[in-house]
């Protein structure tokens, strides 16, 4: 089933008529491939560089990779006993040979057979619109193979790092996500632009491999979308690795000397480094999807209703990054599953049977530094916002189980927001070590708006993280 190119004896590309064609085959895509396979719909996936998408290779797996070794450190150093046994520094080359295997050495062969054992064909070039419901594939080689499809095309193609108009910033050759995590080498001294998710993983990741960062932010705290406990402590734990957070900064320049230094100048100063890293904010990958074939701007997002689907095209789905709802892996594949349903309802002359209305009511994340930081709908403000009637919930977490996780001083917080009127939780943050798994609990009580006079019969095991639950509740007084 892989490789897909069908070529006649002259060799000569021939056309492929496919139920389905996904462009893309990051996870979003992959799921939507699987699924629709799974639905008995004959499916083509393209894909021009690794299968498995930037994910797996340049963006999550990579950068957890790079986490892990500094926290399980820290986390050491704060449980008496462990932290004797830890005597001296992460080997930074062991590091990124941990990394390197978690990205198997950027090689995607582990990643096809899932494709395979799915009945999808893979299709290896670039994919681009070229008509209705058909996809033109350019190989390496060059030649071009033509996918119809029967039903739907699936725009699956991601996003890039967006490089912000700043000059000398291109010409300084700057560390993107892509090269901060594939780096081969630790920089001394890295400046960071940004500080979304990518720049605040990244800058703890290097610090703890030894790099002095410093992090340039224009806003004036981090994470203002989320509780700003979040932000608060997070800055904290920074500020105690080393790191030199700034925050309303404007950068006007930078340059790269003859001898490598990077300089950023900022309205009030400059920042010297060897390397700099632009964390920004991304764009969607379709400056050469042949997006103009349905009358949308290439460069831009793609963008779509709740069943995923474009209105320019009833044959045209865009899932993940490229439709620009939210970026991240995890809600990409459920768009991916999404769509898969409402194009095989409609192929069969039915109705869509869901659409992906947890992108707008109950959208996880959590930010892997440490503290974590782990959240789920709507924050108190964004609650109030929205007109609902709040009710705000909140623990220091220094005791319950964290204790057994860091005696020596656990930093973390938790906020519930509930909906005063109907007794339900419209959102929950949780901030400090090893709260990320608690989430999912969050996320189920979100989605099933599960009452709070329900949510206490639902004991939390002692002495666990969940036991955060319990205090909320108490402070409810339910
Ligand atoms: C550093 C970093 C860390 C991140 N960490 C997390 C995390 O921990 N958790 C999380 O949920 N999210 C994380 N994200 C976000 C996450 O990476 C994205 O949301 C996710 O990869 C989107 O999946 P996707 O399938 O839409 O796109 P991608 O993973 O970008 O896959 C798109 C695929 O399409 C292919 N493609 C593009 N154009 C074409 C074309 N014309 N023809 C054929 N193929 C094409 C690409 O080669 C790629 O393989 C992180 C992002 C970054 C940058
Ligand atoms: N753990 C995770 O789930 C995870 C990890 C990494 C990335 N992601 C996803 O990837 C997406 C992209 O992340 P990102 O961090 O690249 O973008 P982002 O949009 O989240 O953050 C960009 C930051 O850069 C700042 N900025 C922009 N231009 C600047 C400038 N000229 N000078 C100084 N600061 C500037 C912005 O104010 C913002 O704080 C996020 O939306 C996130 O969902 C998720």
């Amino acid at each position: 089933m892989t490789d897909g190119r069908e070529q006649d004896e002259a060799g000569a590309e021939a056309d492929v008529e496919v139920d389905c064609v996904v462009v893309g085959a990051g996870p979003a895509g992959e799921v939507a491939a699987g699924r629709l396979a799974d639905h008995g719909m004959e499916t083509a996936v393209v894909e021009v560089e690794r299968v498995g998408g930037d994910c797996s290779f340049w963006a999550c797996i990579p950068s957890k990779a790079l986490l892990r070794p500094g926290h399980a450190r820290h986390a050491a150093l704060r449980v008496p006993g462990a932290a004797q046994a830890v005597t001296g520094p992460l080997d930074a080359d062991a590091v990124l040979a941990f990394r390197d295997e978690a990205v198997s050495g950027y090689d995607d062969s582990g990643q096809v057979p899932w494709l395979d054992g799915k009945g999808v064909r893979l299709v290896r070039g670039e994919g681009r619109l070229v008509g209705e419901r058909v996809v033109e594939v350019r190989g390496s080689d060059g030649g071009t193979t033509r996918l119809t499809a029967r039903h739907a095309v699936v725009l699956a193609t991601g996003s890039a790092a967006a490089v912000p108009d700043v000059p000398g910033l291109r010409d300084a050759a700057p560390w993107t996500s892509r090269d901060v995590t594939s780096a081969r080498r630790v920089p001394e001294r890295l400046v960071v632009i940004g500080a979304g998710v990518v720049g605040l993983e990244m800058t703890q990741a290097f610090t703890r491999l030894g790099s002095s960062v410093t992090l340039l932010e224009r806003g004036d705290a981090l994470l203002p979308r989320l509780e700003p406990v979040a932000g608060r402590l997070l800055t904290e734990a920074l500020t105690e690795d080393g790191v030199d957070v700034r925050f309303g900064a404007d950068v006007r320049r930078v340059a790269r000397d003859a001898d490598g230094t990077v300089t950023v100048t900022l309205a009030d100063g400059e920042v010297v480094a060897d390397e700099v890293l632009v964390a920004a904010g991304r764009r969607p990958r379709t400056d050469a999807l042949g997006l103009e074939v349905v009358g949308l701007e290439p460069g831009l997002a793609v963008p779509v209703d709740d069943t995923l689907r474009s209105e320019r095209a009833p044959w045209l789905y865009a899932i993940g990054d490229v439709n620009g709802r939210v970026l991240l892996t995890h809600q990409g594949k459920y768009q991916g599953g999404v769509a898969a349903d409402a194009i095989v309802a409609r192929a069969r002359g039915g109705e869509p049977p869901t659409t992906a209305w947890a992108d707008h009511a109950a959208v996880p994340q959590v930010v892997v530094t440490d503290p974590e930081v782990a959240a789920v709908g709507l924050t108190a403000a964004q609650a109030r916002d929205a007109g609902h009637e709040v009710r705000v919930l909140e623990h220091d977490m220094s005791t319950a189980g964290s204790y057994l996780h860091s005696p020596a001083g656990y930093r973390g917080g938790a906020v519930l927001v509930v909906d005063a009127a109907r007794d339900v939780v419209l959102g929950a943050t949780f901030v400090g070590q090893d709260v990320a798994d608690l989430l999912h609990s969050a996320t189920v009580a979100v989605v099933g708006e599960v009452p709070l006079s329900r949510l206490r019969h639902a004991v939390p095991s002692f002495p666990t993280m969940s036991e955060v639950w319990l205090r909320l509740l108490e402070e409810a007084g339910v």
